[in-house]
């Protein structure tokens, strides 16, 4: 039996799909390389570059590889875009969700674990946030998401499947060991675009909004390593074998860092400074998301390796050159 992880050549399901592979597991990813790639799927049993949505070939893919869980990673991401695009959000998050859900009920998939996001909490009233906080997402993205969950628990209720929805918080840095890091042309992420700045392949960096009513004024975020999120899902597909009830469950390490107090941490680990230029508020940017991660902590086999700044910002930075080498 196999795990299907769809959008294994992704940033994180790259990650992830390694780390099953390393637990001995059987892994088969589906992608249709929109924003992954192909080199990023090192060690798969078989990767099939299509989409979630393309029923004959989900159909196919679970019967021929009885595949008995699916990790699904293949979305869409970027929260403005999904302001400016929310029918793309709908379709590529929700709607192919549901298409791909429904083909793992025909085909007796037994688990299901799915990414969400801290982005369904909106703006929390408190910080650290738990899971039983209020949903109020605050962009097509988070909305995109939440449906996706509620989908999850309906069918849950009423079909031979458990599902853990992971609600990732900010996700950084890179494979310890080289293999794989965020790749992403024109990417967004604080951490990224601060490495690569720091590396002059970008002028300069944009503090959004200074005036928050944060310690230094700037948004405190809770980042994860993403080798830890890796493990994260590993371990959710243990307890859900084991029989363990469908989980909802935030991914963060429980504490925060200002903007300022990342940008500190780059200019660190590069050895040197680089130009940092104040600019407005971005859109929709909720001002400190820090979550509450005791559940996870009680529920799932699993203990973050990487929980220090400096090694995810060190991690991102290591990725960032490797990117520059030739032949690459
Ligand atoms: N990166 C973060 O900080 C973060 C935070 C919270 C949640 N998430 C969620 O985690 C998941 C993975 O994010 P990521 O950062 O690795 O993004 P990513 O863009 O690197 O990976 C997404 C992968 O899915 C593939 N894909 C997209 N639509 C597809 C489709 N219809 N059919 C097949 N493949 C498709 C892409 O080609 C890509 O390889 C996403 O669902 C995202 O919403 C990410
Ligand atoms: O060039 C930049 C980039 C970001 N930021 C700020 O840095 C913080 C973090 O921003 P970013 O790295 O873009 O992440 P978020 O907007 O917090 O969203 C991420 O984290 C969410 C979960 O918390 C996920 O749902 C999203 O997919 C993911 O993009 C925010 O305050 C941004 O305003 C800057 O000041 N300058």
């Amino acid at each position: 039996m196999s795990v299907l992880v769809t959008g294994g050549a992704g940033y994180i399901g790259s990650h992830t799909a390694l780390d099953l592979a390393s637990s001995g597991e059987k892994v088969v990813v589906l992608d249709n390389l929109s924003t992954g790639f192909d080199w990023a799927v090192q060690e798969p049993e078989a990767l099939y570059i299509g989409d979630i949505a393309d029923e004959a070939l989900v159909d196919r893919i679970i019967a021929t590889h009885e595949i008995e869980a699916v990790i699904h990673f293949a979305g869409s991401i970027i929260v403005p875009e999904s302001v400016a695009d929310p029918l793309k959000y709908y379709l590529n998050n929700t709607a192919k969700s549901r298409t791909l859900i429904e083909r793992c009920v025909a085909g007796g998939v037994k688990h299901f674990i799915f990414s969400s996001t801290a982005a369904v909490y909106g703006m929390p009233e408190q910080s650290p946030v738990d899971e039983s906080a209020v949903l109020r997402p605050m962009s097509p993205y988070g909305r995109s998401k939440l449906m996706t969950e509620w989908m999850l628990s309906d069918v849950a209720a009423v079909h031979d499947m458990s599902y853990a929805a992971l609600r990732y918080f900010n996700v950084a840095g890179a494979d310890p060991k080289g293999r794989v890091g965020q790749s992403t042309a024109n990417a967004t992420h604080l951490i990224k675009v601060a490495c690569q700045t720091a590396l002059g392949q970008r002028p300069h960096i944009e503090i959004f909004g200074d005036d928050y009513p944060t310690t230094d004024g700037t948004c405190i975020r809770d980042y994860i390593h993403v080798s830890d999120l890796a493990a994260a899902h590993t371990a959710a597909l243990g307890y859900l074998r084991k029989g363990g009830s469908s989980l909802v469950a935030n991914c963060g390490y429980g504490h925060g860092f200002s903007v300022l107090e990342v940008l500190d941490a780059v200019e660190r680990a590069a050895g040197h400074g680089y130009e940092i230029r104040r600019a407005p508020r971005r859109l929709g940017d909720p001002a400190s998301v820090v979550s509450n991660p005791a559940l996870i902590k009680s529920t799932l086999d699993w203990k973050p390796a990487f929980d220090d700044l400096d090694v995810i910002v060190a991690h991102a930075l290591a990725w960032e050159k490797r990117l520059l080498e030739p032949n690459r």
